[in-house]
């Protein structure tokens, strides 16, 4: 979370010409409200369900870049669905997360402990992001135009 997967997501598609989607967008316009919103009204569990559906959807549609949100990967079908794709694992410590996510309210399970909730949650999901990943960036103390860079290097794709 806060990693810059939708920053950098943008970036990659304009730099190899192709289309570019997020998971976290296509769930905000199908069901008209934020993903904070979804977690207060519904829980955690609900959205994982409509974010499960999603990303079946973008990975089955959508030709491009996709931007996930950061815990897209914690549902088994998904992980085997994209054993098949190439997927960047983007890392960063807990400090530069701090910084990035700060005190934006936009991301739930960071909302009361940002730092404690963020280390909690790596230490829960590492495994699973080094399991699915066919390449492995670390965004610390790199803008996000040299993190692209050094996903395209990683991934061995030329520019359109
Ligand atoms: N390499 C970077 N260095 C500094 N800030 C960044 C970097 N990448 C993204 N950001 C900033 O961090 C925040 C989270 O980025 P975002 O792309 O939404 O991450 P994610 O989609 O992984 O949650 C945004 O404010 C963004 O501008
Ligand atoms: O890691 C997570 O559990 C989440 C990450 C968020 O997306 P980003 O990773 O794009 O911030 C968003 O899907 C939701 O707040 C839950
Ligand atoms: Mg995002």
């Amino acid at each position: 979370m806060g990693v810059g997967k939708s920053t950098v997501g943008q970036l990659l598609a304009e730099r190899l010409g192709v289309a570019y989607r997020d998971t976290d967008d296509d769930i905000v316009a199908a069901q008209g409200r934020s993903i904070a919103e979804i977690f207060v009204d519904e829980g955690e569990a609900a959205f994982r369900a409509i974010e499960k559906q999603a990303v079946h959807t973008a990975l089955a549609s959508h030709d491009g870049i996709l931007a996930l949100g950061g815990g897209a990967i914690l549902d088994q079908d998904t992980r085997a669905l994209l054993a098949g794709e190439r997927v960047v694992y983007l890392s960063m410590d807990v400090e530069e997360a701090v910084k990035r996510t700060g005190l934006n309210t936009a991301r739930p399970l960071l909302a009361v402990n940002p730092r404690k909730q963020w280390r909690e949650l790596m230490e829960a999901r590492r495994h699973l992001y080094e399991e699915i990943a066919t390449a492995v960036v670390p965004t610390d103390g790199r803008t996000p135009e040299e993190v692209t860079q050094a996903a395209l290097n990683a991934l061995e794709l030329k520019e359109a």
